[in-house]
């Protein structure tokens, strides 16, 4: 694979040496690009591992919430299965109806069929391309709307279409990123892409420059590098290949974050914690409240690597016991003997009691559909859930990541209806909030998004609680006022999380209100 100067695109032999990770096709360029490049160059440079592939180390030490890098995508798009999305400005779509007798329905664009938010997004520079193709070969897209909107798995194409439509220097550049094509092509799903995605690139768009191996190593390329970009605001869940912050390896307990802001969904990469020179620059491809068996599996599946982080390497994954069960002989905790080995045993680490691998598989499992099958519309069934596991004769420790699972789901509940709770149910709520706020501290330390929720989260339950104890006199003014002290505290470090992203500010606003309100 060639490498592209870094000011013009052309084929470039000499790498930057300060960061190693930016070509250029001689000095000149190197001199032109050194002003946009110096504040990132000092920051970090790419070295390379022959476990890890690239990796990014930091040249020098790194301040929590510093910026490391902003990068643009150099392609957009849907997720391979997705919800009904505009293919012109990537928003979660909603059908309409011309008048109340007519049936609802979404925009289609007036040349391919695709469905849209209006016609406004026809023209959009995202969707012009693949538009003229689609209606020049009369291909018409396949999507209805349905009452309850399912993941469409059309949508498969169109990201890896898009970027094989990328001008030659960004195709080329794309083409330089992993795709572990040879472990993901006797796959289930790249058996499918086989006969869909090629199919469709190469008969029904009529692309025979593209051959079979090219077109699944763009699917490949994708898998391995994409970014999925969530936003609550305009309701966007897509994905976007963004090279150079790609480069980052994974870590079971990051530290980095990364935003996505404006319209052309920009991405800063973010310190959240103090990094020191030397140390790799990391971001998870995973969920840390995952525990270590579920972790390790998704990233072998979805990243084709063993992870064998510090964290994962740790049975106790740093004393948090995220995957521990209790014994049941003498109710002290079980973990595995071998954590990067899934076939294991577990063992107590007390009476040395062993459970098989098999035996904590089937129990996770149960557990999991235990969850699933629970009302969430309500409180009462996660609470008794939680009651009943985290009796002395219950079988998960109280950090285990179905607790926690259970933990986080009933304190969005108690989120939703805050004014309805009884005293009781508000301090629980704040005792939740701090249950998992101990776990976040370790795992996901920081200016990260979890903590920034929780303690937004936990104040809000504690304003509310303390107005209601004050009307109630159970408090008298004295302890009330000592309480919105502590709740401001609590609001001011959640703020401090919370101004980092933006997606999650528009909760700050709404605060100021909440809390006039609640001092009138
Ligand atoms: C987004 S790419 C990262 C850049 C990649 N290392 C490269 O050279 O192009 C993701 C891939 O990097 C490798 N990788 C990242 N983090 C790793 C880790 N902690 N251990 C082993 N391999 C890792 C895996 O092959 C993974 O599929």
């Amino acid at each position: 694979m060639s490498n592209q100067c870094a000011t013009c695109g052309e084929e470039a032999k000499l790498l930057c040496s300060g960061c190693h990770s930016l070509y250029y096709c001689g000095r000149e360029h190197q001199k032109k690009h050194w002003k946009t490049h110096k504040p990132e160059c000092t920051t970090f440079r790419l070295e390379y591992s022959p476990t890890m592939g690239r990796y990014v180390v930091a040249n020098r030490d790194i301040k929590q919430g510093e910026i490391i890098l902003k990068e643009k995508p150099i392609v957009l798009g849907p997720k391979i299965a997705s919800l009904p999305v505009c293919l012109g400005c990537n928003r979660r779509l909603k059908a309409t109806s011309m008048d109340d007798d007519d049936p609802l329905e979404y925009y289609k664009c007036s040349k391919c069929g695709w469905p849209l938010c209006a016609p406004r997004c026809e023209d959009s520079p995202n969707h012009r391309d693949e538009c003229k193709l689609m209606s020049e070969r009369n291909y018409r897209s396949p999507i209805q709307y349905q009452d309850s909107p399912k993941k469409e798995s059309s949508y498969c194409c169109i990201t890896p279409l898009r970027c094989l439509l990328l001008p030659q220097k960004e195709f080329q550049r794309l083409s330089g990123l992993q795709s572990h094509l040879d472990e993901r092509i006797n796959t289930p799903l790249y058996k499918i892409l086989k006969t869909n995605l090629v199919m469709f690139i190469r008969e029904v768009l009529g692309l025979k420059q593209f051959d079979e191996r090219t077109i699944l190593n763009v699917a490949g390329i994708l898998d391995t590098n994409a970014f999925e970009i969530r936003r609550n605001m305009g309701n966007v869940k897509i994905r976007g290949l963004y090279p150079r912050t790609a480069m980052l390896s994974h870590n079971c307990k990051p530290n980095t974050k990364h935003v996505f802001a404006g319209e052309d969904f920009e991405l800063s990469l973010m310190a959240t914690v103090d990094i020191k020179k030397d140390e790799i620059i990391s971001a998870t491809y995973t969920q840390t409240l995952w525990p270590t068996l579920d972790r390790r599996a998704h990233l072998k599946m979805s990243k084709c690597f063993d992870c064998s982080c510090e964290r994962c390497a740790d049975a106790t994954e740093f004393n948090t016991f995220l995957s521990a069960i209790k014994c049941s002989k003498c109710k002290n905790y079980v973990i595995s003997t071998e954590p990067l080995n899934r076939l294991a045993d577990w063992q107590c680490t007390s009476c040395s009691k062993i459970f098989t691998a098999k035996q904590i598989s089937l129990g996770n499992d149960a557990l999991k559909k235990e969850l699933q099958s629970l009302d969430k519309s309500s409180p009462s069934q996660l609470e008794h859930f939680l009651e009943s596991y985290l009796t002395f004769d219950g079988v998960l420790h109280e950090n285990n990541c179905h607790v926690l699972e259970a933990k986080y789901a009933l304190c969005q509940i108690y989120g939703n209806m805050l004014s309805e709770l009884s005293d009781d149910q508000l301090t629980n709520k704040i005792n939740l909030c701090n249950d998992i706020l101990e776990v976040a501290n370790i795992l996901e330390p920081g200016i990260t998004k979890l903590r920034g929720v929780l303690l937004y989260d936990m104040q809000a339950a504690m304003a509310v609680l303390t107005k209601k104890l004050l009307e109630s006199e159970k408090i008298t003014a004295a302890q009330a006022d000592a309480s919105m002290r502590q709740v401001i505290s609590v609001l001011q470090d959640a703020a401090v999380i919370l101004k980092t992203d933006p997606d999650l500010g528009y909760l700050l606003k709404d605060k100021v209100k909440d809390l006039s309100d609640l001092c009138e």
